[in-house]
């Protein structure tokens, strides 16, 4: 049997031919798609250093998970060991579950909590300690259950969006919803057309995903942050702004608080 540090250890193999580029590294473009990771982590964590200072430093910490997410998936790819593979997926897991924690709004928590984030916090907490040695239990699964819980996110938004006039609150919903779709149809691509794929010489799909999906964590911060001011301190809204420009036509989504007033 294997050691879980082997390469190829995982049952898990990704559309994209195997050292085609180096006898170190198993998925040469799979691996390298993951430094978007190191661009948007740090990124974020400088534009929401203001808003981190004066309201949660927690926002810090989530940046920081993401960049762990981005690390680990470098590891899963250019090994396919299983340690990989577990790393990769229960960084994600507990980034979800942080995020969860933090700032699913009340409104959303099962009915016997009666609303306290304190609760459900450790409710959260118990689940994602539970689920992650279920996760050893058919590993082959996992990543099918991460990518089920963006459905209950889905829902949440679809019910936010319904709520909200907030026009600003409206585009970054729709944008994340289609970037979020768009990296969820290549990597089910990549995993259920692998075979037409490699006859066109294109098994890049699941690249594009981790491109596609951690532009998406920005979109992800800025509506979470957005809506839970909506909530929690209705009095404060939040501005919401774009890196490099407020103007550009694409651009970066993050928030700070009012009065803190830049302009580029
Ligand atoms: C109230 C909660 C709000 C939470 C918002 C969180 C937004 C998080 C955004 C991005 C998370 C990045 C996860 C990237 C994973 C990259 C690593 C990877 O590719 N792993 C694969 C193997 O290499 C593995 O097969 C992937 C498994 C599936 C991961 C599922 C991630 C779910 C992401 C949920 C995003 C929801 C966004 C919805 C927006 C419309
Ligand atoms: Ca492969
Ligand atoms: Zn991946």
């Amino acid at each position: 049997m294997p050691s879980i540090f082997s390469y190829q250890s995982s049952e898990v193999d990704w559309c994209e031919d195997n050292f085609q580029h180096s006898e170190l590294v198993a998925e040469f473009y799979n691996t390298f798609s993951n430094v978007s990771f190191f661009f948007f982590g740090p990124l974020l964590l400088v534009l929401m250093h203001p808003y981190a200072k004066q309201r949660s430093r927690n926002i810090q910490g989530v940046c920081v998970l993401f960049m762990f997410i981005g690390l680990f998936s470098m590891y899963f790819h250019m090994t396919l060991s299983f340690l990989g593979q577990l790393l990769d997926e229960l960084s994600i897991l507990w980034l979800l579950a942080y995020n969860y924690g933090l700032w699913m709004p009340r409104c959303y928590f099962p009915a016997f909590l009666k609303g306290n984030r304190s609760h459900f916090y450790r409710l959260v907490v118990i689940t994602t300690v539970i689920s992650s040695f279920m996760s050893l239990l058919k590993p082959v699964a996992n990543a099918y259950a991460l990518n089920s819980i963006a459905l209950h996110i889905l829902y949440v938004l679809h019910q936010e969006y319904k709520k909200t006039s907030n026009k600003e609150l409206r585009h970054l919903i729709e944008v994340s919803v289609i970037l979020w779709a768009i990296a969820m149809t290549s990597w089910i691509s990549d995993r259920a057309l692998c075979g037409f794929w490699q006859r066109i010489h294109f098994s890049y799909l699941h690249s594009i995903w981790h491109l596609l999906i951690s532009a998406t964590f920005p979109y992800g911060m800025a509506i979470m942050l957005l809506v839970d001011a909506q909530y929690e301190m209705p009095e404060k809204s939040l501005k919401l702004r774009y890196w490099p420009c407020d103007t550009w036509p694409v651009g970066v989504p993050y928030v700070e608080l009012p009065d803190n007033g830049k302009c580029c």
